[in-house]
């Protein structure tokens, strides 16, 4: 039996252990059961409960039940209705007896269910629960927004979009709008070619294709459409000049870069342009190196296992570089899938239902948003959902995902103002997978009202200045920032545009090498001072990246 304690256990994540529910399970040594069980019944128990809130809440058992917990309930109700070998206890465990005297009631009322919602029998309504994760809200009224989007890169370095619609996907119908490749299952040969970023593709959500050739030998590339702004929004073909990627592993970006400068990248001639790629971890400089040799950038890119800040903007190394692509460690927040689990909807007592709504209701009125949780903790992991108010910014550091925004937002801050220091650079794009407007437009307006940017000419790139794409893209940023807002690119997570949650802005300078030098000459006994102006403290921080690549 203690499978249903141990799945709720994991469910709850009461000590807020951070990772996927995967990921906790299988950390976790101290299980009775075996790791698989629990993890297969969190996991198709928190993606059913939608549905099992309801048929628990009607049933009425809760009131009758008092050794049920709603999670409980939740479980023993997916096992009893749903899985093939029933509640897997002995039949006179008192959990078990509980639950099996109801299961004609349970059952009644999963009917009901399914049929409101319009499914001819429960395999028609598991095929819908597994292919999409829908809510039953959603599924009732027909607004389901489906799943994530897979996106795919091609990558223009060994092959270009039309030779992969022509061959790999050959057998996919195109369709004009991504809200039918969101609400498609995974075996629907359906793409979508993006609108805002070239080369890229939209599959339907959950599609494997990490057994085509074309994947397998770097012709496509699994990349987050967001994740592909810095690239765009960087623009190193119009530039001219070398470019840097700051911090490049796993590469997705430092090959997308590499592709965008196209044939000049593919020349042999020794004065063509180059990427440096820094990446300060070890491991990860050895996976950039062989992600760049897959999707053969190799010519075009040279891998340096050095951190960022050390690099002299001086050196003769680094003499030319006209761009700088800087997507540092974030807290991650913004990452669809990778910590934000199962959400389960939890079944509620009649008479529980009014008393939380006061409080819900009591909680909106407070005048000062309540604090954030880190993004380990259980109300961003896979127990029940508290509403979610966004961060204020706060100078007073009171919770720990505020001392670690703080942290992380002032290595940020000088990773931006490092790569202003590059006397050639004329643009930079700064990005996050962070939700937190602290890690984004605050470090953006820090970093343009620094010193550095000030006595250098670093101003923020326009949006009417932006590619194309990007200037049409409409979700902008948030009005803390409001005279740079428009100017900020911003990824919502969860919503029909089908991306992770995602910050880029650009920054660029239109002054001569000259007016630069000078500058440069000016500050130079002034540079120290600076540094600890900004409290430039070395910070340790978790390493978070957008990996998508090719060991997806
Ligand atoms: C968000 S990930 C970059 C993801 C990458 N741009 C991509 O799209 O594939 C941040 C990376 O920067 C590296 N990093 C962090 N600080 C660094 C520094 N000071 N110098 C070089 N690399 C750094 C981390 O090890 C991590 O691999």
């Amino acid at each position: 039996m203690s499978l249903y304690y141990e799945a709720a256990d994991i469910l709850t994540n009461a000590k807020g252990a951070g990772g996927s529910l995967k990921s906790r399970v299988y950390r976790k040594s101290d299980f009775k059961s075996k790791p698989a069980q629990v993890y297969a019944l969190a996991s198709e128990a928190a993606k059913w409960s939608p549905v099992l809130k309801e048929v628990v809440e009607k049933s009425g058992i809760l009131e009758e039940e008092k050794k049920l917990t709603a999670l409980l309930a939740l479980l023993l109700t997916h096992d009893l209705l749903l899985s093939k070998n029933g509640v897997a206890a002995p039949s006179n465990h008192p959990l078990k007896v509980a639950i099996t005297r109801h299961k004609t009631r349970l059952n009644a009322e999963l009917i009901k269910t399914r049929v409101k919602l319009g499914f001819g029998d429960v395999n028609a309504l598991r095929a819908h629960i597994e292919g999409k994760g829908s809510s039953v809200d959603n599924m009732k009224n027909g607004t389901s927004r489906g799943g994530h989007p897979r996106w795919v890169r091609v990558n223009t370095l060994q092959s270009s979009l039309d030779e992969q619609l022509a061959n790999t996907f050959a057998k996919y119908g195109r369709k004009e709008s991504l809200s039918e490749i969101a609400s498609a299952s995974s075996s629907e040969k359906v793409l979508h070619v993006d609108d805002h970023v070239p080369d890229l593709i939209a599959l339907p959500p959950g599609t494997d294709i990490t057994t085509t050739s074309a994947y397998k030998n770097g012709h496509v590339i699994l990349q987050d459409k967001a994740s592909c702004f810095p690239a765009c929004l960087l623009d190193p073909q119009s530039l001219g000049g070398h470019v840097i990627d700051a911090t490049a592993a796993p590469g997705n970006k430092t090959t997308h870069l590499a592709a965008l400068m196209g044939d000049d990248a593919k020349s042999t001639d020794d004065s063509k342009r180059r990427i440096y790629a820094y990446e300060r971890d070890k491991d990860r400089a050895q996976i950039l190196n062989k992600m760049i040799s897959t999707a053969k950038a190799s010519r075009t890119v040279t891998v340096h296992n050095q951190d960022f800040l050390s690099v002299d903007p001086k050196s003769d190394a680094v003499h030319g570089v006209k761009a700088v692509l800087l997507d540092p460690s974030c807290s991650g927040s913004g990452i669809v899938g990778r910590d934000d689990g199962p959400k389960v909807q939890l079944p509620e007592k009649a008479k529980e239902k009014d008393s939380s709504k006061t409080l819900r209701r009591s909680s909106r009125k407070r005048k000062r948003a309540p604090q954030s949780p880190p993004r380990d903790s259980p109300a961003e992991q896979d127990g029940p959902q508290i509403e979610q108010t966004p961060l204020e910014l706060d100078n007073e550091p009171s919770s720990p995902l505020e001392s670690r925004l703080q942290a992380l937002s002032t290595f940020q801050l000088k990773m931006v103002t490092h790569a202003m220091r590059f006397p050639s650079a004329r643009r930079i794009t700064y990005s996050t997978c962070s939700v937190h407007s602290e890690e984004n437009e605050a470090v953006v307006l820090k970093a343009l009202n620094s010193k550095i940017a000030r006595e250098l000419g670093w101003r923020i790139l326009t949006r009417h200045e932006q590619v194309d794409g990007l200037r049409r893209w409409k979700t902008r940023g948030h009005h803390i920032a409001c005279h740079i807002a428009e100017a900020c690119i911003r990824c919502e997570k969860g919503t029909a545009d089908g991306t992770m949650g995602f910050f880029v802005a650009g920054f660029v300078r239109d002054i001569h090498d000259e007016e630069i030098e000078a500058a440069l000459q000016r500050r130079v006994s002034s540079v120290t001072h600076e540094m600890s102006d900004v409290a430039l403290a070395d910070q340790d921080v978790e390493e978070e990246d957008s990996w998508e690549g090719f060991s997806d």
